[in-house]
């Protein structure tokens, strides 16, 4: 049965073109030990300590510091999101995708100027590059650009709006610790300028060897996500891959390229990706904490790693490097020589 969304015919120049034998070359070389890596849990941290005495809350801070110092990835429990908003959002997220392919892809469902539909990798010129998966990319100034979807339109923007709160308080306590202005986050990460991503991962039964998405650093200063428990994101430690072990209570959070350039390398931006399941499918929602475009990220300590640069400069550069490249360069272009 052909794959919804048609991965396989519309990208057959990535699947057919290749015999079986330089299928298995062109992927990633530790790809054979998808399902052998080592289960990991994530720090746990409780963020109910944050409303105890100061003692606790010092303690909770330190923690939430450190594992974005060390692993750069965290996940966090009494977060403030209910349980009924995660399960009314998985549920319509699941009936979103469950719109015909063309549906989606015509842009019908959403307001293009308000957000968009991604599937696939058009940029990729070999497997390794493609993601099995599809993606509904929403700013949060267009979730009322979701016409006539009021039933995913909501829990959408009690997600988004718990967890904005979240992300706001997580940045002023990472910068608060390496002595910075807490304010940053608060003056220039308006909900306006921050997204959300909601991702499916169709089953891959072409090849368990595929990425359902590939190996990145996120572009914001850090995500917030949410994933079911099928599980699938891995990420790298020590050198390493690991999976992540899903946990319904936690939502996950890691530093991305702007913190890690504003705290001047003090932070780590740390890559993952997620590896597709041949039986079932998965989804995942993701907030993302971004600046205005015209913000300037420097490093917040001297001397710096990185020169200062715009967030629109910093995308543009990310964009026309997986145009020509087909791979995201990212921070390294902007390290001081
Ligand atoms: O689906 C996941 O677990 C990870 C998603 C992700 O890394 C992203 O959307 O940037
Ligand atoms: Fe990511």
């Amino acid at each position: 049965m052909a794959s919804d969304p048609p991965f396989e015919q519309s990208y057959n120049h990535l699947f057919e073109a290749l015999s079986e034998d330089q299928k298995a070359k062109q992927v990633h070389p530790e790809t054979n030990s998808f399902a052998n890596n080592e289960i990991y849990e994530l720090p746990l941290i409780d963020l109910n300590r944050l409303s105890l005495t100061k003692s606790d809350q010092d303690e909770c801070k330190r923690e939430i510091a450190d594992a974005a110092k060390q692993l750069g990835f965290f996940q966090v429990v009494n977060h403030g999101v209910s349980r009924e908003i995660i399960t009314r959002l998985q549920s319509e997220q699941a009936k979103l995708f469950k719109h015909p392919f063309r549906e989606k892809a015509s842009e019908r469902l959403l307001d293009s100027s308000m957000g968009s539909y991604h599937w696939g990798t058009p940029s990729a010129t070999f497997l390794m590059q493609f993601s099995w998966s599809e993606a509904f990319h929403i700013p949060l100034r267009g979730i009322s650009g979701l016409n006539g979807f009021d039933n995913v339109r909501s829990p959408i923007e009690e997600f988004a709006e718990v967890v904005g709160k979240l992300a706001q308080r997580i940045a002023k306590i990472l910068a608060e610790n390496i002595g910075c202005e807490s304010n940053f986050f608060a003056e220039n990460c308006l909900p306006s300028s921050c997204y959300l991503r909601l991702n499916r991962y169709p089953p891959c039964p072409k090849s368990s060897k595929l990425f359902g998405l590939v190996p990145h650093t996120d572009s914001d200063f850090l995500t917030i996500l949410h994933q079911d428990l099928v599980g699938g994101l891995q990420l790298v430690r020590d050198g390493v891959w690991i999976s992540v072990k899903p946990n319904p209570d936690a939502l996950i959070i890691n530093i991305g390229d702007l913190f890690q350039a504003w705290s001047n390398g003090v932070y780590k931006s740390i890559e993952h990706r997620v590896v597709t399941n041949p039986r079932v499918e998965r989804f995942s929602a993701a907030y993302f904490l971004c600046p205005s475009n015209d913000t300037i990220i420097h490093s917040c300590n001297q001397p710096s790693v990185y020169r200062s640069f715009s967030f629109e400069e910093y995308r543009k550069q990310v964009q026309e490097d997986v145009k020509s490249t087909g791979t995201k360069i990212g921070l390294p272009r902007f390290i001081i020589k």
